[in-house]
């Protein structure tokens, strides 16, 4: 094993994401066996003493990757030398709301946990933002952390992602295993678009292989945009062990690399790639190797996905407004 541990900075550590989260870091399941992890956990002043109560779970598995845990409500402090902070802390909607509704309630805190990154973190700090509006709080945290480039912040569709190969293998009866070249674009709200053209299963084209517009249209796109409602209708609480599963997957994937005949879907500052408004934070087919990643380029944009990204482009364009009208970037 290595001996210099990596530094996870993991926001909102006390919540129910983080309860998954923080046992699958520790366990390795995020850089694998033989690298150690410094966990620095970070949240509000009464949440501190349940944060103990977590920490001591943690300290009672005794991982043999996990190299020491600090706690506090200063991000300042929290942030210091991080490596990889995972932005989890934030309100999550409850029945009855779309996930922008959040949008007044939690971008402050992305204002000052973006200043307190960008003074403390570490110069390679990679940051993947799970607290909603995704997006657009990455797009706050980023605005506010000038000294990091904006190619190191990310929110997450990987869900959304996961979602979509779940249901297409459930439909197809294959194993996911075999469903490639997922890709969700635009924002992690109801208007995301998952693409089945460009995948593919077993090789073959997903959409192909469907053969079923009316089933891709009035079914699959809507279960997998509103997934995220399913599951609070259902649990009464949302997402929280597949949210934190998939904020692993993600963050393994862009620091360790895709697979070489996939690509993953992260929600990364758009340059203009596929005509999305640039400076925007969208989600996109990438590939991704060493912490950096690339927007996989060339896909045939037919009409229907183009009226499907716009729509949700134009949804991260409303909510980039306002915030800058709120004063937070
Ligand atoms: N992008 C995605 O795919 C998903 C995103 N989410 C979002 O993740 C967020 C967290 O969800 P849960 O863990 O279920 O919520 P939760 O309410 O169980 O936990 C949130 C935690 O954040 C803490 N917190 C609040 N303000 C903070 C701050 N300024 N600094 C540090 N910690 C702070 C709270 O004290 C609480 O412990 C929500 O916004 C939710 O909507 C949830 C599922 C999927
Ligand atoms: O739907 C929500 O509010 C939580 C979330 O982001 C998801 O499950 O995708």
């Amino acid at each position: 094993m290595s001996t210099t541990p990596v530094k996870v900075a993991v926001t909102g550590a006390a919540g129910q994401i983080g309860y998954s989260l923080l046992f699958r870091i520790a366990c390795g399941d995020l850089l694998g066996p033989d690298t150690p992890v410094q966990l620095q956990l970070l949240e509000i002043e009464p949440a501190l003493k349940a944060l103990e109560g977590t920490v001591m779970e943690l300290n009672d598995c005794a991982f043999p990757t996990l190299a020491g845990v600090e706690i506090g409500s200063d991000p300042n402090k929290i942030f210091d030398g991080a490596n990889l902070a995972l932005l989890v802390g934030a309100r999550p909607r409850t029945k009855g709301m779309e996930r922008g509704d959040l949008l007044s309630a939690n971008g402050a805190i992305f204002t000052g946990q973006g200043k307190a990154l960008n003074d403390h973190a570490a110069d390679d700090i990679r940051v993947g933002v799970t607290g909603n509006p995704a997006n657009t709080n990455a797009l706050i945290a980023s605005t506010n952390a000038p000294d990091i480039p904006k190619e190191r912040f990310s929110a997450l569709t990987r869900l959304d992602h996961n979602r979509a190969i779940s249901q297409l293998s459930e439909k197809l009866g294959v194993p996911v295993t075999e469903i490639k070249k997922m890709t969700i674009w635009g924002n992690h709200s109801a208007t995301q678009f998952p693409d089945l053209f460009h995948a593919e299963v077993d090789g073959k084209n997903a959409y192909d292989a469907v053969g079923d517009q009316d089933w891709y249209a009035d079914t699959f796109i809507p279960t997998v945009a509103k997934r995220g409602a399913a599951i609070i209708e259902a649990r009464g609480a949302s997402s929280a062990a597949s949210a934190a599963s998939a904020t692993i997957d993600a963050a393994r994937d862009w620091l360790l690399g895709s697979a070489a005949d996939d690509w993953v879907s992260m929600a990364v500052v758009s340059d203009g790639s596929y005509g999305v408004a640039e400076g925007i934070i969208s989600s996109f087919p990438v590939v991704t190797k060493n912490g950096d990643w690339e927007i996989v380029q060339g896909l045939e944009i037919n009409d229907f996905s183009r009226g499907k990204i716009d729509a949700s482009v134009a949804e991260l364009v409303e909510e980039r407004d306002a915030v800058k009208e709120l004063g937070l970037i």
